[in-house]
């Protein structure tokens, strides 16, 4: 369950979103909104990388009294993945494994199964865009989050890489009642996804149910 109180996040004197009193129940949610609404914004103070005004709690965790142990059991995965160049996607991965205290064998599952075996020792500096998107996906999968942030998830992936999230999310909700926020311009495919709800982000306002 995530909880929302008195929320409000401004730049300067530009507020973009303001959310009073809301609680969501565990599940996986739909994020839309027009470029520029506020959807990046809402999904990085919800991961604890912007301040903001009042507070947000996850399970009874509140992001800025108990920011650390927040952090440790939120992951984000950005719109536009940036990395260090000269590191590999496996030394990403060694990071993140070792951060996120991810089981033996998880992050060799998540690789496996994206297909992307064959290139995690070449330079983050040499990966296309997508091959950025999917180690980030990866990444935010790895340890035991209760929440997973994924902005605009589906830009740059292929079909079949698409099928493969699509099933990573839906086999970690169900497995460990993962709850999830996707930010997406795209209609949510209810067949492929089991989706609890859309929310919308528009003239600064988070509208749920929408
Ligand atoms: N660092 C910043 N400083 C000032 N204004 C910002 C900053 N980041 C975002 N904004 C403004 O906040 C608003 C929301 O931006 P945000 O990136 O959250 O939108 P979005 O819904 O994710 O957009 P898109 O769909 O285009 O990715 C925009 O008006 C943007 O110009």
């Amino acid at each position: 369950m995530l909880h929302f109180a008195n929320y409000k996040k401004s730049y300067g004197r530009f507020t973009v979103l303001t959310i009073h009193d809301l609680t969501v129940p565990a599940g996986i949610y739909w994020i839309r909104g027009a470029n520029g609404s506020g959807k990046s914004t809402l999904l990085k103070t919800i991961g604890g990388m912007l301040a903001f005004d009042g507070d947000i709690v996850l399970n009874n965790q509140s992001v800025k009294k108990d920011a650390i142990a927040f952090r440790s059991v939120v992951n984000f995965a950005d719109a536009e993945p940036l990395f260090p160049e000269f590191l590999t996607g496996q030394e990403m991965i060694d990071v993140f494994v070792t951060a996120k205290q991810a089981s033996d064998g998880q992050a060799e599952y998540f690789v496996d199964s994206m297909h992307m075996k064959n290139y995690l020792h070449q330079p983050l500096g040499t990966y296309s865009s997508g091959m950025l998107k999917k180690l980030s996906l990866v990444l935010a999968f790895l340890g035991n989050p209760t929440l997973i942030l994924l902005d605009e998830p589906l830009i740059t992936l292929d079909a079949d890489s698409l099928t493969i999230l699509y099933r990573w999310i839906a086999e970690k909700h169900r497995a460990d009642g993962t709850m999830f926020f996707l930010s997406s311009h795209q209609e949510p495919d209810h067949v492929a996804l089991p989706i609890d709800g859309e929310m919308k982000v528009e003239n600064n306002r988070l509208t749920f149910p929408c």
